[in-house]
């Protein structure tokens, strides 16, 4: 069965402090999501109404045009998956797989040991014994596993180390392939993730800045690489996100579209256009919002 999540204007006030301002978007099964932005930007706050954790202040929040807040069939689809405090849990990890399976029915409990020994995972030793990475691997094995239709990653690499977390991506992006499901990857890892993302939600003051391809987004600026002088030449008067220079090269990322007038430019000059990156696009975006 294919899943729609579609959320209408939805608001989440805390006493004082709205969370998240008029948040609209569409999420559908077979698709990556990358959810990004800034500390406190609103990003759990949006992912805990996914996951009926919290009503919306306002607004609507639908699978399949169905509500889902304490709606039983569509929360025992979602899984949650974040760091979790461990400290007082003497149950092996072995255990927290059986409990997995005992409840939640989607979950392959064959699969989940072969992620299992992928991480490395010491699966008779009690969870709080485990290291933070691993206490991580853990949750990601069991949101793996559950197979849900809507699967949630906020920050679930923890601690992971970069071997580990590779494992994980080569994970999402396999088991998604064979059962296509919602997966929404928050992360500050930006420019790790990016190729994992089929489609960008980025957040920002609690509102939705962007949704969009992945695609679409990376073409909304552009790199220019080559010789120090002519690409200063060339940048001069355009706005730039960054720029590195080693030797006698340089390169520059630009914001917006190449200039008609500087096509020719770029052309006699020999200097290399590329694509601008997610992580210099997050980075100026949310600046430019602070500054207006
Ligand atoms: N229970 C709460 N009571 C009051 N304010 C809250 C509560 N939970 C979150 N907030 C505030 O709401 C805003 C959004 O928080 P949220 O946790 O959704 O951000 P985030 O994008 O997940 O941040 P981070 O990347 O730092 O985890 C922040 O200003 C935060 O302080």
């Amino acid at each position: 069965m294919s899943i729609k999540v579609e959320g209408h204007h939805l608001t989440v006030q805390f006493k004082e402090h709205e969370a998240l301002t008029n948040v609209s978007f569409t999420l559908e099964s077979g698709k990556i999501y990358g959810l990004i932005g800034r500390n406190g930007a609103g990003k759990t706050s949006l992912l805990s109404l996914l996951a009926s954790y919290r009503k919306p202040s306002s607004g609507t929040l639908k699978i399949n045009g169905e509500d889902i807040f304490e709606n039983e069939k569509w929360m025992a689809e979602v899984t949650f998956v974040h760091q979790t405090n461990y400290k007082d849990e003497y149950d092996t990890a072995e255990a927290y797989l059986k409990l997995a399976e005992r409840y939640r029915p989607s979950f392959d409990r064959k699969y989940a040991e072969e992620v299992a020994a992928l991480f490395k995972l010491p699966l008779n030793q009690p969870v709080r014994k485990l290291s933070t990475g691993m206490q991580s691997a853990l949750n990601a094995t069991i949101g793996l596993a559950t197979r849900s239709k809507v699967t949630i990653f906020d920050e679930a690499y923890q601690g992971m180390d970069a071997p580990t977390r590779e494992v994980f991506y080569k994970e999402i992006l396999e088991d998604q392939a064979r059962f296509p499901r919602v997966i929404i990857l928050s992360t500050h890892l930006v420019s790790e993730m990016e190729y994992l993302f089929d489609e960008v939600l980025m957040i920002h003051k609690g509102k939705l800045m962007i949704q969009e391809p992945i695609d679409t987004l990376l073409q909304k600026g552009f790199s220019v690489t080559g010789d120090a002088e002519q690409v200063e030449q060339f940048a001069e008067g355009l706005e730039t996100l960054s720029e590195q220079r080693l030797g006698g090269t340089k390169s520059v990322m630009v914001y917006g579209a190449i200039p008609e007038d500087k096509i020719d430019f770029v052309r006699q000059s020999g200097l290399e256009v590329g694509n601008v990156t997610l992580h210099d696009l997050f980075i100026q975006l949310t600046n430019e919002k602070e500054e207006n």
